[in-house]
């Protein structure tokens, strides 16, 4: 796609399972722009996984790293970038991602999510005995804060990945954030 304004960045935000990597990877391979995500440049950083650095160092240090992280990140020349589901706990994460990114919510019910997360061990916050209960607890204390930071939602319960990243051109050419083809 030519024609992109060099400043284009475009975030993602929502819940663990709700697809932020998946749709922020694809939605790049469209535009023909760099993708990053937030947990494996961590990853990177760390030079291991971040399941092994909660359960070393905590969810308090995991969160320093990862603002830090975003800060870098969301100076980035035009770039998609695919957020922690928890990115949006600390307020400075929230005013640079909406200040300085196109913000898309994929929003899904805790249901959904946990059908789709139910055999994943990579998420260290879902490793407890009644995963589902904790999805529900997250979507409640987080929702408004996805809502706040966001520039727009999206509902991924049925839509397919293609059709999301669709949605989301669309959008960003409604917006005029995108040239339309
Ligand atoms: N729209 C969708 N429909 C069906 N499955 C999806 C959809 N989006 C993501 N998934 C699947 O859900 C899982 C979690 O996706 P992922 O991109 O890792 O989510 P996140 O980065 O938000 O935690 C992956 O197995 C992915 O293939
Ligand atoms: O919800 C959270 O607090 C987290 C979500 C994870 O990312 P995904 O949303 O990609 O699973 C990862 O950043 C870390 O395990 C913490
Ligand atoms: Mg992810």
């Amino acid at each position: 796609m030519d024609g992109l304004n060099s400043e284009l960045r475009i975030s993602f935000v929502g819940l663990p399972g709700s697809g932020k990597t998946t749709v922020g990877r694809q939605l790049a391979r469209r535009l023909r722009l760099p993708f990053v995500d937030s947990d494996q440049a961590i990853e990177a950083r760390l030079g291991c996984s971040i399941r092994e650095f909660f359960d070393r160092e905590g969810e308090a240090r995991f969160r320093d790293i990862e603002e830090e992280v975003i800060e870098t990140l969301t100076q980035d020349p035009a770039c998609v970038i695919s957020t922690g589901g928890g990115a949006v706990l600390r307020q400075g994460n929230r005013a640079h991602l909406h200040g300085r990114s196109h913000v898309v919510y994929l929003k899904s019910t805790p249901e959904e999510l946990f059908r789709r997360l139910r055999h994943d061990v990579s998420r260290p916050l879902l490793q407890v005995a009644d995963p589902l209960a904790r999805m529900r607890e997250l979507f409640t204390i987080r929702d408004p804060l996805y809502r706040e930071t966001a520039h727009f939602t999206l509902e991924t319960g049925r839509p397919s990945v293609a059709t999301l990243v669709n949605m989301v051109v669309m959008q960003l050419e409604l917006s005029g954030h995108l040239p339309t083809c």
